[in-house]
């Protein structure tokens, strides 16, 4: 077995009761396609390849990609990809609708989620994060947590607690708190997908500035003179005073298509 690597953020899971957690969150796999992101010595994907119809699992140690490879041989519904995730395209490597899984290395794992919500997305993710990043993915407006992350993953999925896990339930124990979030597409999300990218980007900058007033955001992040950023919020429906913090998705979302001028209009020709 090869030994667990620091670089690669490997600790890996031994708690049997938090693997069956993770899995149950999945919900039913029969006939399904589920990728695995870090599959590392492969605690989860031993339970993933008894019941789905097929498993892709993306491992960037070449090592523990040997390993997976003679675990699996005789499985030919296994396939593992040795690659960087964050390289690999989710929705084009499944071909079809799929279900999406991973333990993954703390050291990148805001850039994993945000490169999960590629479209089509997956019908629902699970992970196990650190605690404090759960608690930010899932924190309502108004809470200390609630933050860029928590407004741009929420404008497009709904982002549920499972569970907390200590550092006793790894191989070798991280030095933090972890937990188990399951992530599912919002049937209607906040923010359409032409805009998408203008939202994340406006959500970050206004952050930068969460103990402003929105006034003041919006002029400096949107470089408006104050007339102007008090018509914009007039026509956002949102009050001068307010401060980002407070903000649900959708008044983002609100504000963010008034900042955008659509393709017809006299603004934009
Ligand atoms: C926290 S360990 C989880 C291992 C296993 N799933 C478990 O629960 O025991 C994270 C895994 O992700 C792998 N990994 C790290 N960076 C990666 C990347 N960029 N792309 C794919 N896998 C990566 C590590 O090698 C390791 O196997």
């Amino acid at each position: 077995m090869p030994a667990a690597r620091k670089r690669f953020g490997q600790h890996f899971l031994k708690d049997a009761r938090v693997l069956d957690s993770i899995v149950d969150a999945l919900g039913p796999l029969e006939g399904r396609t589920v990728v695995e992101i870090g599959p590392g010595r492969g605690a989860l994907t031993d339970r993933l390849v008894e019941r789905a119809g097929r498993v892709i699992a993306i491992e960037l140690d070449r090592d523990l990609v040997q390993h997976l490879r003679t675990r699996y041989a005789d499985m030919p519904h296994v396939e593992i990809v040795e690659a960087d995730v964050l390289t690999v395209s989710l929705p084009t490597l499944a071909g079809g609708p799929y279900v999406l899984v991973g333990n993954v290395p703390y050291y990148i794992t805001t850039p994993i989620i945000f490169h999960a919500l590629e479209l089509p997305r997956p019908e629902v993710a699970v992970y196990l994060v650190q605690k404090e990043v759960a608690e930010r993915m899932a924190a309502p407006p108004g809470d200390k947590t609630y933050g860029a992350l928590s407004v741009n993953l929420q404008a497009v999925v709904d982002v549920a607690m499972v569970r907390k896990v200590p550092p006793s339930a790894f191989n070798p124990p991280p030095t933090v708190d972890s937990a188990v979030v399951r992530v599912t597409p919002r049937a209607v999300p906040s923010v359409e997908a032409e805009i998408e990218e203008k939202f994340r980007s406006f959500v970050l900058a206004a952050f930068g500035l969460r103990r402003k007033q929105l006034i003041r955001v919006v002029r400096t992040v949107a470089s408006l003179d104050a007339e102007r950023a008090a018509t914009v919020l007039q026509e956002a429906g949102l009050p001068n005073d307010v401060r980002p913090e407070t903000l649900t998705p959708a008044d983002f979302a609100r504000l963010v298509r008034v900042l955008t001028p659509r393709p017809d209009s006299p603004a934009s020709s």
